[in-house]
């Protein structure tokens, strides 16, 4: 035999076999310590499965296996180890108990690129850097004064929405108007204008680069489970992908960081954020010295996470009434006796609708924005319900299972606002059966800033105007079937017929 066909014999009988032998040996030693997992099949398909990348790992595969191995679930993602958590009693064990274990975040790949190498808050691994930006963000950003103070934001793009559908003359879309409504509330707030100016960066720009943003950044990727091909970024696409919506995004920055420092600005009535983070930059005394690409990180978090989640929120309430009617009925009731002939509702108004909020609570339960919450990742190991759970295990907790456990809710696919009367229950992270937000030290900042405008938007569009389905589309025909992505909104978009109720108020804005 010459060495080519021993090396040959080499590579495809032995090598395998060492292969085998080595991993026989490493589950044995783990099996000795005692360690045990989770059920949960220890190896997906994951090409298979994840072929169709960027629609990322649907949250209704999960459920799927969830349903088959129970609430506590391990699966081996490519080289991943990752816990699916799927009840309100494992959630509560893992934001109560162990809520700093599961602090991490996992680093996938379009998300660290995106997010200046994770300098943001969002994706930020847990320690001293992401205690400081989350103070900033708690007291300055997303803090009730500065929300508040955002007020008048809110009531004039509500205000533009309204009348821009007292205007139209066909069917809303309002899949496309809640987005419009979320983007300019969140642009005005943040850097001060929509940018819809024709200063450059038009309306459908900046649109277009937050969704070409959030399309990104809602998958995962095969690089994220099977981090040694990364280098396969480079050849399939991604990579430039991910460097020109980087290269749009920092040069929108730029410019933004560029017009709040030049000196002939007018001052500002408040703050915007980008004033309040430059400030912030400023600031002597400030623990950690904050950079333009840690403002730049930040600004992608406020973006990112309260747009799209926002607006989707609304459109499942809406196609959630709609297919009420009873609901739908009782909500508008309420609002029009509350309100009582005002031409407006307004945010000093949004106490008196405690069905309203109740509707909310129904539409949080049934279609969490964010079915997964955002990965987390375990600091260290720890035991759970007695199984040992290694560190840097990948977690996701399934916000959307648990909001439909029968163990928790009655009839749980019946979308019931009373069954939130007489219950204490709410959506603030101390009650685990209720997780749109999330929990614990990660939990989400923007509760206050979201609800405010989604109940002004909801309540103005109920007293305002009356709701039908297009001619012809029966009410149990409706589509609700979820779009794939870490934010999950209505796959197809809600197409309603408005009627004007009181037809004189026309102009919203200028009553
Ligand atoms: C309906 C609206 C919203 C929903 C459903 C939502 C949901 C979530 C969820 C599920 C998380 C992960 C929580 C966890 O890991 O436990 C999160 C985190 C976060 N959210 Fe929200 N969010 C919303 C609005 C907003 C808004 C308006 C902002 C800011 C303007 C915001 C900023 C953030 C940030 C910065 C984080 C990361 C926090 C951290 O890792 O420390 N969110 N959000």
């Amino acid at each position: 035999m010459d060495s080519q066909s021993s090396l040959v014999i080499l590579f495809v009988f032995l090598l395998p076999v060492i292969f085998w032998l080595l991993i026989k040996q490493r589950r044995k030693s783990s099996a000795s310590q005692g360690r045990r997992l989770p059920p949960g099949p220890r190896r997906l398909p994951l090409i298979g499965n994840l072929h169709k990348l960027p629609n990322g790992l649907p949250h209704h595969v999960l459920e799927h296996l969830a349903l088959q191995y129970g609430p506590l679930m391990f699966l081996q993602l490519g080289s991943i180890s990752t816990l699916v958590v799927s009840s309100d009693h494992m959630a509560s064990e893992i934001f109560k108990t162990h809520d700093l274990v599961f602090s991490g975040r996992p680093v996938l790949y379009v998300a660290n690129k995106l997010s200046y190498g994770c300098v943001n808050l969002a994706f930020a691994p847990y320690g001293e850097y992401w205690r400081e930006m989350r103070k900033i963000v708690i007291l300055e950003l997303l803090s009730a004064k500065r929300v508040q103070m955002f007020q008048s934001v809110r009531d004039e793009e509500v205000g533009l929405m309204l009348d821009s559908i007292a205007h139209s003359k066909g069917l809303i879309n309002l899949t496309q108007l809640t987005l419009f409504l979320t983007n300019n509330v969140l642009c005005r707030s943040a850097f001060g204008k929509k940018y819809d100016d024709g200063g450059g960066i038009g309306k459908s720009r900046i649109h277009g680069l937050l969704e070409e943003t959030r399309a990104l950044l809602g998958g995962f990727f095969l690089s994220d489970f099977l981090p040694w091909l990364s280098w396969l970024n480079k050849f399939n696409g991604l990579e430039k992908k991910v460097e020109k919506c980087f290269k749009g995004l920092d040069n929108f920055y730029d410019r933004v960081i560029e017009e709040h420092l030049d000196s002939r600005r007018p001052k500002p009535e408040h703050e915007d954020l980008v004033d309040v983070l430059l400030r912030v930059q400023r600031d002597p005394n400030q623990a950690i010295p904050l950079s333009n690409d840690q403002i730049k990180g930040v600004l992608t978090d406020m973006f990112i996470a309260g747009t799209d989640t926002s607006s989707a929120t609304l459109v499942w309430t809406m196609a959630e009434l709609i297919r009420n009617p009873l609901v739908l009925r009782k909500a508008q009731d309420e609002v029009r006796s509350v309100l009582k002939g005002k031409s407006k509702v307004e945010e000093s108004d949004l106490s008196e609708l405690m069905y309203l909020k109740l509707v909310l609570k129904e539409s949080f339960r049934l279609h969490p924005a964010v079915p997964l919450l955002l990965p987390r990742e375990t600091l260290k190991s720890c035991t759970i319900e007695g199984y040992e759970i290694p560190t840097t295990t990948m977690v996701f907790i399934h916000a959307k299972m648990i909001g439909k456990d029968p163990e928790c809710w009655e009839n749980p696919n019946e979308f019931w606002p009373e069954r939130f009367l007489d219950s204490s229950i709410d959506y603030k992270g101390n009650h685990f059966e209720l997780l749109p937000f999330g929990a614990g030290r990660r939990g989400c900042p923007g509760i206050s800033f979201s609800v405010k405008l989604i109940e002004l938007a909801l309540a103005n569009l109920l007293y305002r105007f009356d709701w039908e389905l297009p001619h012809g589309v029966r009410r149990e025909d409706l589509d609700m079937e979820d779009a794939a992505g870490l934010v999950v909104s209505k796959k197809v978009p809600l197409f309603l017929a408005a009627k004007p109720v009181h037809p004189s108020l026309t102009n919203y804005v200028a009553q």
